[in-house]
């Protein structure tokens, strides 16, 4: 059975973002269970949460939390699972205070760290991790590349033929 990707977020508040993970899975056709958990709210549901998810058939966990973001860094500190984290933009500081807390994990608890609100990103990150035990998924991921290439291709076919006012104008 292909393996899963576990998505922990601190709060429901985070779901909107969050949700850019899951629509990456879907996308790509992995399947993904999807928690609320807070490493501050209820610390040891969370440990247990990172704990058994190897064994739960889960291959990689995606942790999404805004503000003093500990959540992702409690989770990797509980399981040997790569561990992905999304700063979320909440409250004044913008996400700026939630990527800090993310990216500077200490030395022998790596967390891998998007962009604030990165959710998509999270989310092919842990499908290119599943990959690497699963040809197929890496096949899918080839190919969402290269729709990623056309799109570039198409364009600058569409600005080489219509200018830059044209194509402008085609887009408003
Ligand atoms: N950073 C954390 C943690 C944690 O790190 O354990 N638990 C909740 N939160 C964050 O608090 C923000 C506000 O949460 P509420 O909207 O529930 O007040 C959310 O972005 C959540 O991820």
């Amino acid at each position: 059975m292909s393996q899963r990707v576990l998505i922990v977020m601190g709060s429901d508040s985070d779901l909107k973002v969050m949700k850019g993970a899951c629509d990456a899975l879907d996308a790509l056709g992995v399947e993904y269970e999807v928690r609320i958990s807070s490493a501050h709210r209820v610390p040891d549901k969370t440990a247990r949460l990172a704990r058994e998810a190897a064994a739960g058939g889960f291959g990689a966990i995606i942790a999404g939390a805004g503000g003093a973001a500990h959540l992702p860094g409690v989770v990797a500190a509980n399981t040997v699972l790569p561990v992905i984290g999304v700063p979320i933009e909440s409250g004044g500081l913008g996400g700026v205070d939630a990527l800090y807390a993310i990216v500077q994990m200490p030395r022998g608890i790596p967390v891998a760290t998007v962009a604030v609100n990165g959710a998509y990103n999270a989310g092919l990150l842990a499908a290119q991790i599943l990959a690497a035990g699963d040809p197929e998924l890496g096949r899918r991921l080839v190919a969402y590349r290269e729709s990623l290439a056309a799109q570039v291709e198409k364009k600058d076919d569409d600005l080489q033929r219509l200018g830059v006012a044209g194509y402008l104008a085609g887009r408003a």
